[in-house]
């Protein structure tokens, strides 16, 4: 299988301190997988390093088929490179309707200069109304984004990261805060989001990882610990004794 992204043997200390050591992952291009990890395992700051928000000491960050590194690169030029982030908090604009959100999140695509000569045209408004559906929010679209259940406006904020078309998307503990009727249509976009990009799932909520049905990767102290199905991971004797701090 291709790959899409590969970190190898990265490693970044805080004052002397290995947050990730020695870590190497890969991803496909058209693959979900779920991060876990007890807390302080490196799982923010392996993101970090993706998006290019930390610069690590050592290693090598190489992204797509021509094989580029990312470690010289800018989080703005690493974002047009593909790579959307969807972060705990929603950050939707909340006097903005859903529709506006998403035609504004299209228009973020299409770089600065068209942005001031934008006009919505009936290809947008299309893939506004497609993107909603996705996200489940066709009946929502008129309603102002500060309005939806905390829920809605996950969903909306992952609706703007597909509407960039990223290739990977980051996604940060998506099911806290939700009802269980929200994670599982939370569960259900992501799934349909990974059928064509990948997507990486960091979450402590394990009745949602295993929704997921996914490949695990198990961080702890900054390393990978154990990588595969749910149930291989939570069988493996070091992955029991890190969850019960042992
Ligand atoms: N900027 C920083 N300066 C100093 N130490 C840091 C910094 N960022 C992270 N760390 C430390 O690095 C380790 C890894 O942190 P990180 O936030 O990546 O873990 P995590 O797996 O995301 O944890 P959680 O599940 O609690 O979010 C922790 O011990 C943290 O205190």
């Amino acid at each position: 299988m291709s790959t899409l992204l590969e970190v190898s043997d990265v490693t970044v200390s805080f004052d002397g301190f290995r947050a990730i050591n020695n870590l190497s992952f890969h991803i496909g291009p058209a693959e979900m997988r779920a991060i876990i990890g007890p807390n302080g395992a490196g799982k923010t700051t392996f993101m970090d390093i993706v998006t290019g928000k930390t610069k690590p000491d050592k290693g090598r960050v190489i992204w797509g088929a021509r094989r580029l590194s990312l470690l010289g690169l800018s989080e703005a030029r690493i974002a047009r490179e593909g790579i959307g982030r969807k972060f705990q908090k929603p950050t939707v604009f909340e006097d903005q309707s859903v529709q506006e959100n998403l035609l504004m999140a299209l228009k973020n695509r299409r770089g600065p200069l068209s942005v001031l000569f934008y006009r919505p045209m009936a290809a947008h408004l299309a893939r506004v109304a497609a993107l909603a559906e996705e996200i489940g929010l066709a009946d929502q679209l008129q309603r102002k984004a500060g309005e939806l259940s905390h829920g809605q406006k996950q969903w909306l904020e992952i609706g703007m990261l597909l509407a960039q078309e990223p290739k990977l998307l980051l996604v940060d503990e998506p099911a806290a805060g939700m009802t269980p009727a929200e994670r599982e249509h939370t569960t259900n976009i992501l799934v349909e989001a990974a059928k064509t990009r990948a997507v990486v799932v960091v979450e402590h909520d394990m009745e949602f990882v295993r929704r997921l049905g996914c490949k695990v990767t198990v961080l702890h102290e900054g390393s990978v610990l154990a990588e595969g199905s749910l149930d291989h991971v939570t069988a493996d004797k070091e992955v029991i004794d890190v969850y019960l701090g042992r």
